[in-house]
């Protein structure tokens, strides 16, 4: 299947069911230099415990996430980020117009959950947060197996479905489903991000 292909049956796949797996989004040469410059970010102390609400609701709670992320942006020197954005910057433009969905931008930062933590269930478009439209997750675990926990949990109003977070897939969806990341039992690593309806300096207007 070619890349066209594949976008048109995400978007198909998004509006019907309001999520799809991308299996190779990124390639495995690509996923291990991703993995590198997490841990070389990791090491020198940018990454800093996530935390939830915005602003002045900011809060850390270690029994709500116990994920360390790093925000990627334009200024970062990494050619394999900058890539990254790139796509996902293509991404935004064929949603917008295959869908109408208005994106305008987007914010998206690493993250790595240590042993024996998650992210408890939760909406990404919430009212503090209400110009997240779609989420996206790259997984970056390679060799992940089950048992390794960690998966992406989706929740339906009739079904259930866990998706497991491995190497080189992006999972899309909706920022209103309720998802929830299970408690992870090996090092885990992501990049996670969000498009937005308003340009991401403008998003503490209503
Ligand atoms: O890493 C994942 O699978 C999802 C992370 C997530 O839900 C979030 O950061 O809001
Ligand atoms: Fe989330």
């Amino acid at each position: 299947m070619n890349t066209k292909e594949k976008l048109e049956l995400a978007i198909d796949h998004l509006s019907e069911v309001g999520y799809f797996v991308w299996d190779n989004f990124v390639s495995q040469d690509n996923v291990k230099k991703l993995v590198a410059i997490a841990n070389q970010g990791s090491q020198s102390g940018v990454f800093k415990k996530a935390g939830i609400g915005k602003q002045a609701l900011f809060q850390l709670d270690k029994g709500i996430r116990g994920d360390y992320i790093q925000w990627l942006d334009r200024n970062n020197q990494s050619e394999i980020v900058q890539d990254f954005l790139n796509e996902i910057e293509l991404l935004k433009t064929s949603l917008n117009e295959n869908c109408y969905l208005g994106l305008k931008d987007f914010e998206t930062h690493f993250a790595i959950y240590p042993e024996h933590t998650f992210y408890k269930r939760h909406v990404d478009r919430f009212q503090q947060n209400a110009h997240r439209v779609i989420s996206f997750v790259l997984y970056l675990n390679e060799n992940w197996q089950e048992g390794h926990g960690g998966e992406l949990a989706l929740y339906f109003d009739d079904k259930d479905e866990k998706i497991q977070p491995v190497a080189g897939r992006l999972l899309l969806f909706r920022s209103e489903l309720e998802h929830e990341v299970l408690m992870s039992y090996r090092k885990r690593y992501s990049i996670t991000g969000w498009m937005l309806d308003k340009d991401m300096s403008l998003t503490f207007l209503p």
